[in-house]
């Protein structure tokens, strides 16, 4: 078994985490690549050894590699998933953040449930990604054009609101007056959407959540829409520019630019543990039955 291994931080955390894994894999003679960068962290402070082999970029994740570890929270997980790309590479968090809704392996038990992993009691739960069409084109987002969680436009370097006149498969739905616009995968419905007030959807749903961002026309909800949608924008405010996010990454754009947005061709695939269900981690982290009234 070949395992990429990958983290942004490093923190004091860190180091009980990589030792039950280095131990357990070594153990169980699975090899371990690890991403350059997090290696130099860890070989720094000693933790490791010189020895590892290192992975870069994309480009050297095959389809050798049975999976991909990461080691952090959501955001690392989203990093991740840039270095995964189109591979198929299975993506495993293990959470050393906060929240970790999609980082779901917890730091406790981690040889627990890498036994998990040895043994292949895992399934997949495939993950739709959106892309990003902009005429005229904008370098910044061709590079990794993809969002597991969402494509946000916002307002920039301004109060004034933007209006986001947005068609459904070449038909007009609406112009919001808002703050921004949030096209949501179901992956990302758990993310900036829901505190924006938009509904959860379980990761195997079909669909595509939009919600807009401080709507000033009150009568603006949170549409659920087939993912086959393709989805059309033209953004124009009194700035000349705004932003446009793929999850964490940021680029600004020209008003008046017309922003396609379609599901992917290829999905993300996230391990799933037997005991780490997406159900269990939403009861877990939005404190449902805890209520002692019911
Ligand atoms: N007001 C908000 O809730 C808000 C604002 C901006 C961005 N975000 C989210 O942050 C993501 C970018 O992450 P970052 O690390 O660069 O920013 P960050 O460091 O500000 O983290 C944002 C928070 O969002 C959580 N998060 C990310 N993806 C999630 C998901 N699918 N389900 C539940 N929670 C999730 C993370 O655990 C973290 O607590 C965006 O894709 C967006 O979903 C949320
Ligand atoms: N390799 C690591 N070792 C130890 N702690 C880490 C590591 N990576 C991340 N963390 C901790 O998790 C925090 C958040 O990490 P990250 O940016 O990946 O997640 P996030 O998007 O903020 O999500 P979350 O709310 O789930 O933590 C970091 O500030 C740090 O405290």
């Amino acid at each position: 078994m070949k395992v990429a291994i990958y983290g942004q931080y490093y923190q004091n955390s860190t180091e009980p985490i990589i030792n039950d894994i280095f131990v357990f894999f070594n153990k169980n003679n699975v090899e371990m690549i690890i991403e350059s960068h997090f290696l130099l962290m860890l070989n720094e402070r000693k933790i490791v050894e010189n020895k590892y082999k290192t992975f870069t970029s994309h480009t050297e994740l095959d389809s050798s590699f049975d999976m991909l570890i990461s080691i952090g929270g959501d955001g690392t997980i989203l990093r991740a998933a840039t270095l995964v790309r189109d591979s198929g590479i299975p993506i495993l968090g293990i959470n050393a953040g906060r929240l970790g809704f999609l980082a779901t392996v917890q730091k406790e038990n981690i040889a627990e449930f890498m036994q998990f992993v040895i043994d292949k009691k895992y399934t997949i739960s495939k993950r739709a990604l959106l892309s990003l069409t902009c005429s005229p084109p904008n370098e910044a987002i061709e590079e990794i054009n993809f969002a597991m969680n969402e494509i946000t436009v916002s307002r920039k370097d301004t109060t004034s609101m933007i209006t986001i006149d947005t068609y459904l498969n070449d038909e007009f739905l609406n112009s919001y007056w808002a703050d921004g616009l949030i096209i949501s995968t179901p992956t990302g419905s758990t993310g900036y959407s829901l505190s924006c007030g938009g509904p959860i959807l379980t990761p195997d749903v079909k669909s595509l959540v939009i919600t807009p961002i401080a709507p000033h026309n009150l009568t603006a909800r949170p549409l659920v829409v087939p993912d086959e949608t393709e989805i059309r924008l033209k953004v124009s405010g009194r700035e000349e520019n705004y932003l446009v996010s793929l999850d964490s990454r940021v680029t600004s754009i020209k008003n008046e630019s017309i922003l396609i947005l379609k599901k992917t061709p290829f999905q993300i695939n996230m391990v799933e543990i037997p005991e780490e269900t997406f159900l269990k981690t939403l009861r877990s982290k939005l404190l449902w039955g805890q209520d002692k009234r019911n």
